[in-house]
């Protein structure tokens, strides 16, 4: 069933926002900033969990291959996210939308005072028409030793903050069109599933790691993310991010993708 929506997280991966070629897809970020700005003026509050700061870094510096080396990883993250926020802040003022940057670890979503903060800055831009733009704090993240900072990934990142500020719904931008009971890109017979109640054993076969370049967290986190925003009793739909201006189907309450929740 469709649910009425007001307050929406939508996210976008990398493989949406970088061309195969590993340059920046200027035509989904214009499409993206033009289709949400529409949905704004429209009077529904936006929170945008893009991905592609590894990705824009890549392609600023002209590197085909993402570096081994954390350190590394973390210098081009943080490169690509100022380009990132460049590219979007133009493009969203060309259609009189200002947007905003936070910048998320795991740490901060957990400890209640932090969380109180970010909520609070996301319902204060809300109310003044500011579409949030949020991703992981990639230089800050880490994973070892008592410092568990990281999200798994931003698919895992969006369902927490869709929860966190009580989102109606999340809306996955992906590079694939649905969920299928297997992978298409390595099997062309694979079937769409649309609609996806609740999640089964069954269910959570069908889903495999990543096959793109940059993207990180294939099917499986999208799964994951399903999970967290259905305990919260909250839908979640997965489309392709190719022409984000699917959006507007998805608040016309049409059927794409694949739904998840009830
Ligand atoms: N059952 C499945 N249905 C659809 N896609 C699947 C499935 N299993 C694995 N995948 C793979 O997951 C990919 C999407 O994940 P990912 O590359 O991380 O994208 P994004 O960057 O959009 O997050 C698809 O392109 C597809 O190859
Ligand atoms: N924070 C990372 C995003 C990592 C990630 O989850 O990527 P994706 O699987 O493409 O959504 C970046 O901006 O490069």
């Amino acid at each position: 069933m469709t649910q009425h929506l007001r307050r929406v997280v939508i996210k976008i991966g990398t493989s949406s926002l970088v061309l195969p070629n590993g340059r920046i897809n200027l035509r989904t970020i214009d499409q993206l900033s033009f289709t949400l700005a529409t949905l704004n003026n429209q009077g529904y509050e936006l929170i945008l969990v893009s991905s592609g700061a590894m990705g824009v870094g890549l392609a600023s510096l002209g590197l085909k291959e993402r570096p081994a080396e954390i350190e590394q990883q973390q210098a081009l993250a943080s490169i690509g996210q100022a380009e990132l926020m460049r590219i979007y802040s133009q493009r969203f003022l060309d259609y009189q939308t200002h947007v905003a940057q936070l910048l998320l670890t795991r740490d901060v979503l957990s400890y209640p005072v932090s969380r109180n903060h970010i909520l609070n800055t996301i319902t204060t831009l809300l109310d003044r028409n500011v579409i949030p733009i949020v991703n992981e704090n990639d230089p800050v993240s880490v994973d070892e030793l008592d410092h568990h900072t990281t999200f798994s990934d931003n698919d895992e990142l969006s369902s927490q903050v869709a929860v966190a500020i009580n989102a109606d719904q999340l809306i996955v931008l992906s590079d694939i069109d649905a969920l299928y009971d297997k992978d298409p890109h390595k099997y062309p017979d694979a079937k769409v599933i649309k609609e996806v109640p609740t999640l089964t054993a069954e269910i959570e076969k069908v889903a495999s790691g990543t096959s793109t370049r940059f993207g990180t967290g294939g099917m499986v986190t999208k799964l994951r993310a399903a999970a967290t925003v259905m305990k919260a009793d909250k839908q979640m739909v997965l489309c392709n991010g190719r022409d984000p201006k699917i959006l507007f189907d998805v608040f016309d309450g049409q059927d794409v993708g694949t739904r998840f929740g009830k």
